[in-house]
C-alpha cells in the first residue's frame, strides 16, 4: 500500500516532441500497444522547433504508466515533461478560492462596499465589539492553524508541505458544513510564540481548528488559546478523531456484544490522538486501557519526562502490563491505532481476544495492510477514504462547528464532544449495523445535521451557548 496509491488510473503525460522526428501518430501508437487508453490529446504549446502535448491515458497502475514513460523516452525526439496523477492535478493552483457575496459593478456599489460607506460599519463594530459576528465574516469563519509539525503520519514536514492537508480541511468545512474556513501555516514551533500567534490573527475567526500539530507542544498550544480566547479553540487530531473513534466504538461493541466496562483496549502510538482518544474512552466507561508508544507499554511505575505520559500513565493500565504491543495486545478486545504504518502484525491480530476490533487509523497508510487483518477480525477500521468504516476526523470537525457557530459557543467542551459521538454512532440504525458498516459515510448528510444539533442542545445544556436559542434556528 503506498502513499498515493487507490486515487486513480488516469494519468497525464507531458511531453515535448521535436519538430520533424516521431510523428504524434507513432506516439500514441506505443502507448496503446502497451494497452494504454488514450482519452485525449492537448497541444500545450508549439513553436519552430516541437510541440508540447498533454497526452491523457487511462492505465491499469503505476507499473503500466511506467512502462509507458520507459517506451516514449525512446522514440526519436521525444522527451517526457511530467507525468502527474489525478490526485497531483485535482491540486493544480490549490483545492480553495475566496468567492464575493456582491458584486462591485458600479461606484455607487463601490461606495457601500469599500471606502467611504465601509467606514460606518468600522465604526458600529468599534463601539460595539459583538457586531462583528453580524456585520462580518467572522461568524462563519474558522482558522485551521498548523505548524506542520506532525502532518498526517508523516512526521514534522513543514508548514508549507502542510498546505494541502490545510486546504483539504478547509474544503471539506465548506462542502459538509457550509462553514468558511481558512488555511494557517505558521513558520514557528516554540508555543509561546504559536499562542501570541493565533491569539493575535483571532479577530478575524468565529473559530480555531488546530491541525497536525506535534505532542505533546499541541497540549499546551490548545490549553492556553482555549483559557485566552473567548471563541471555540478545537485540536482536531485529538477530540475530532476522538469523537469519531468513539461513534465507531458504540456501534462496533454492539455487533461484538461486549460492554465498554468490560473490554481490554490498546492504544497503539500516545500522541495527540492517542491520548484523547483514551481519555474519550476512559470517560465513555472503559476501565481496562492500555498505552503502547514506541518504547511498550506506558504504565505508572516508569518514570517519563512527558508530564502527559505521567499522566496517562496514571489513569491507564490498572494491571501495570509490561512490554511491547506483542506482548500486550495478547487478549485484548480491541486495538486502537494511531500511530504509524504497518505496526501490527497478523500474529498479534491472532493472540487478540476472541471477536477483535481493529481500528488502524493511522494515515495515509495503517498499522495494518486491511487485506492482512481481515481474515483474523470481527470489525476492521481505518482513516482512509478508499475502503469500508473509514473512521476518521472529517466525520466529526464540520459539524461540530457548525453547531458551535450557529449557537455562538464559547468552546467546545466534553459534554459537546460526547454528544457528537453519539449522533455520528446513532446515524448509523440497528437494521442497518454490520461488521462492514459501523459509522457512516461523510457522505451521509445526516452526520452534519445530527452532530450540530446533538452539539447545540449540549452547548445550552452546559451553558456555553451566547446566542438565544431562537437565533441559533434551535429548539
Ligand atoms: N483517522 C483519523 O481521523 C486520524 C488519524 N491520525 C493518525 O494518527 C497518527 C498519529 O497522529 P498524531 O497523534 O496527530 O501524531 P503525534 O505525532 O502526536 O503522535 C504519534 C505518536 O505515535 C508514536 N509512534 C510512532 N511510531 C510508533 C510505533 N512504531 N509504535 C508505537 N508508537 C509510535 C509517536 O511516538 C507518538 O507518540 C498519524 O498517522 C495520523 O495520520 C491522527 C488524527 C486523526
Ligand atoms: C485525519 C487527520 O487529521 C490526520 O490523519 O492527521
Ligand atoms: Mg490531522
Amino acid at each position: 500500500m503506498s502513499v498515493s496509491s487507490g486515487a486513480s488510473t488516469y494519468m497525464l503525460f507531458r511531453i515535448q516532441k521535436e519538430k520533424g522526428r516521431t510523428p504524434l501518430s507513432d506516439i500514441a501508437a506505443i502507448i496503446e500497444k502497451t494497452g494504454g487508453d488514450i482519452v485525449g490529446i492537448d497541444v500545450i504549446s508549439s513553436d519552430h522547433t516541437g510541440t508540447i502535448h498533454d497526452i491523457a491515458v487511462n492505465v491499469f497502475d503505476q507499473a503500466h504508466s511506467q512502462l509507458i514513460s520507459e517506451s516514449l523516452q525512446k522514440l526519436d525526439g521525444v522527451k517526457i515533461i511530467h507525468v502527474s496523477d489525478r490526485t497531483f492535478l485535482a491540486h493544480l493552483g490549490g483545492k480553495i478560492e475566496i468567492a464575493s457575496k456582491i458584486s462591485v459593478k458600479n461606484r455607487d456599489d463601490l461606495s457601500r462596499v469599500y471606502t467611504p460607506g465601509v467606514a460606518g460599519i468600522c465604526t458600529a463594530i468599534a463601539e460595539q465589539p459583538s457586531k462583528a459576528y453580524s456585520l462580518t465574516i467572522k461568524r462563519n469563519t474558522i482558522a485551521v492553524v498548523t505548524d506542520g509539525t506532525a502532518v498526517l503520519g508523516l512526521g514534522d514536514i513543514g508548514p508549507l508541505a502542510a498546505m494541502p492537508v490545510m486546504e483539504g480541511k478547509a474544503m471539506l468545512f465548506k462542502q459538509f458544513a457550509d462553514v468558511d474556513a481558512f488555511p494557517i501555516c505558521l513558520d514557528m514551533k516554540d508555543p509561546d510564540e504559536m499562542v501570541r500567534t493565533i491569539k493575535a490573527l483571532a479577530p478575524a475567526f468565529g473559530g480555531i481548528n488546530l491541525e497536525d500539530i506535534s505532542a505533546p507542544r499541541c497540549f499546551e498550544i490548545e490549553e492556553r488559546l482555549k483559557r485566552e480566547l473567548d471563541i471555540p479553540v478545537f485540536h482536531d487530531d485529538q477530540h475530532g478523531t476522538a469523537v469519531a473513534l468513539l461513534a465507531g466504538l458504540l456501534n462496533a461493541l454492539k455487533i461484538t456484544g461486549k460492554q465498554m466496562s468490560e473490554i481490554k483496549v490498546v492504544v497503539n502510538g500516545i500522541g495527540a490522538a492517542g491520548i484523547a482518544c483514551s481519555k474519550m474512552l476512559l470517560s465513555a466507561g472503559v476501565k481496562n486501557l492500555i498505552g503502547v508508544d514506541r518504547n511498550g507499554a506506558l504504565h505508572r511505575n516508569a518514570h517519563y519526562d512527558n508530564p502527559y505520559w505521567t499522566e496517562f500513565a496514571q489513569i491507564t493500565n490498572p494491571n501495570v502490563e509490561t512490554g511491547n504491543l506483542s506482548e500486550v495486545i495478547k487478549n485484548a478486545d480491541v486495538f486502537i491505532g494511531v500511530s504509524a504504518p504497518n505496526i501490527l502484525k497478523v500474529d498479534d491480530v491472532r493472540s487478540m481476544a476472541k471477536d477483535p476490533i481493529v481500528f488502524a487509523m493511522a494515515n495515509p497508510i495503517p498499522e495494518i495492510d486491511p487485506e492482512l487483518a481481515k481474515p483474523y477480525v470481527k470489525v476492521l477500521a481505518t482513516g482512509r477514504s478508499d475502503g469500508h468504516n473509514q473512521i476518521n476526523n472529517v466525520l466529526c470537525f464540520p459539524g461540530i462547528f457548525r453547531g458551535a457557530l450557529d449557537c455562538r459557543a464559547s468552546e467546545i467542551n466534553e459534554a459537546m464532544k460526547l454528544a457528537a459521538a453519539q449522533a455520528i454512532a446513532s446515524v448509523v440504525t440497528d437494521d442497518e449495523l454490520s461488521e462492514t458498516y459501523i459509522i457512516p459515510s461523510v457522505f451521509n448528510q445526516e452526520v452534519v445535521k445530527k452532530v450540530r444539533d446533538a452539539v447545540i442542545e449540549a452547548a445550552y445544556r452546559t451553558g456555553v451557548a451566547q446566542k438565544s436559542m431562537r437565533d441559533a434556528s434551535y429548539g
